[in-house]
């Protein structure tokens, strides 16, 4: 007679598709209940998509069928797909569901660091997540995610974004001539952004998160009228002479009808990594007020950490090498917040970048 464990080896068998990790490593096996001639299946997956669904149900019975001739119930439940009118406006990519940017008021505060351990915490979490880094002046996404050097392979016209650590990358750094960019301005910038938006093929996605150029500049207001951006995020740092520049990076959101998803405060205190003490070294916890004012939320305060900076220089994000430390469990519960604002924006009746589009004399 077979049990649950029987069935919990075979659940363990089956990838959730896109990625290398199965549905119970994910945590997405909610149930499993047996009776004589019936199995009871309960899964809760990330993604609404129909036919990741279908593929589950297939791949399901076919493994749980192998141990015995009884009825197999499957019920799956998923996130609300989001309605067809959520999104008003021009969108170059609509086969993408999400669209996060990610900014800051100025270089250096750990832009990149943050959008590439969200997107792992993104993908870790189940979804299917891309990267596009876009910062024309500084592109270092390639080396964080351990893929500098990689050529993109062009199909006909389109390039195929890299995989890394289960995202699918492209970065302005691997399509331009290091250092090419460095002097563009204006036209140059936005021309650069649409052909990128225009020629790589992303496929289905739940989420493209765009790791920006510091400032607010070309490249967002290009990015904002070609994608109706569901969610920004603002990175900063806790000294107070970092807030000018943040609240500048806020009101571009605002300008550009973007909602705001909340302000990362990175570099926030320092845990000693001999005692797992917290030291405040450029503040902590300064970016509530700003927040408050907003009407947004501090989506999470990551520390500064050897392990971060390591991680970033080497191609293994704090977030790939060590999951379950304290940090990467403030980069999880980021991930979770920004998810839950994404769901709530869809619902509540989606972006409309109409009013930002180029007037035409
Ligand atoms: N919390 C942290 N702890 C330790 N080091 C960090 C932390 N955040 C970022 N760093 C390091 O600081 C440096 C700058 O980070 P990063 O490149 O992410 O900044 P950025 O804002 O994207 O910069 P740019 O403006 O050049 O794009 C990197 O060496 C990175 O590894």
């Amino acid at each position: 007679m077979i049990n649950k464990e029987h069935i919990q080896k075979k659940l363990a068998q089956v990838i959730y598709p896109g990625f290398t990790k199965s549905i119970v490593d994910f945590g997405f096996t909610k149930e499993v209940s047996v009776s004589e001639e019936r199995v009871s299946i309960l899964l809760d997956i990330p993604s609404s998509a129909p036919e990741i669904e279908a593929q589950l149900r297939e791949e399901i019975t076919k493994r749980v069928s192998f141990l015995g001739d009884f009825q197999i119930d499957i019920t799956i439940t998923k996130p609300k797909m989001p309605r067809e009118t959520s999104s008003h406006g021009k969108n170059v990519l609509p086969n993408i569901q999400n669209f996060v940017m990610v900014s800051s008021g100025k270089g250096g505060v750990g832009k990149s660091t943050t959008t590439v351990n969200l997107a792992i915490a993104l993908a870790q979490q189940g979804k299917r997540v891309g990267l596009l880094d876009a910062d024309i002046y500084g592109p270092n996404i390639p080396r964080m995610m351990g893929i500098e050097g990689e050529q993109p392979i062009f199909l006909g016209k389109t390039i195929k974004p890299i995989l890394a650590h289960d995202l699918k990358v492209m970065s302005i750094g691997s399509l331009v001539e290091q250092g090419a960019s460095l002097i563009w301005k204006g036209a140059m910038v936005t021309q650069a952004i649409e052909q990128m938006l225009e020629d790589i093929s992303w496929g289905n996605l739940d989420v493209l998160l765009f790791d920006m150029p510091p400032g607010t500049g070309d490249a967002q207001l290009a990015l904002a009228q070609n994608l109706p951006v569901t969610s920004g995020i603002c990175v900063t740092t806790p000294q107070k002479v970092a807030l000018d520049d943040t609240i500048r990076s806020m009101d571009m959101f605002t300008q550009l009808h973007i909602p705001i998803a909340g302000i990362v405060e990175n570099m926030s205190g320092f845990i000693c990594p001999d005692s797992g003490k917290e030291y405040d070294i450029f503040g902590k916890g300064t970016t509530q007020p700003l927040a408050d004012a907003y009407q947004t939320e501090v989506l999470g305060e990551i520390p500064i950490e050897p392990a971060i900076r390591e991680g970033g220089d080497s191609g293994l994000p704090i977030t790939v090498l060590a999951p379950n430390c304290e940090t990467s469990k403030r980069y999880q519960a980021m991930a979770r917040k920004l998810w839950k604002k994404l769901l709530e924006v869809n619902e509540s009746g989606g972006v409309n970048n109409e009013a930002i589009q180029p007037t035409v004399f």
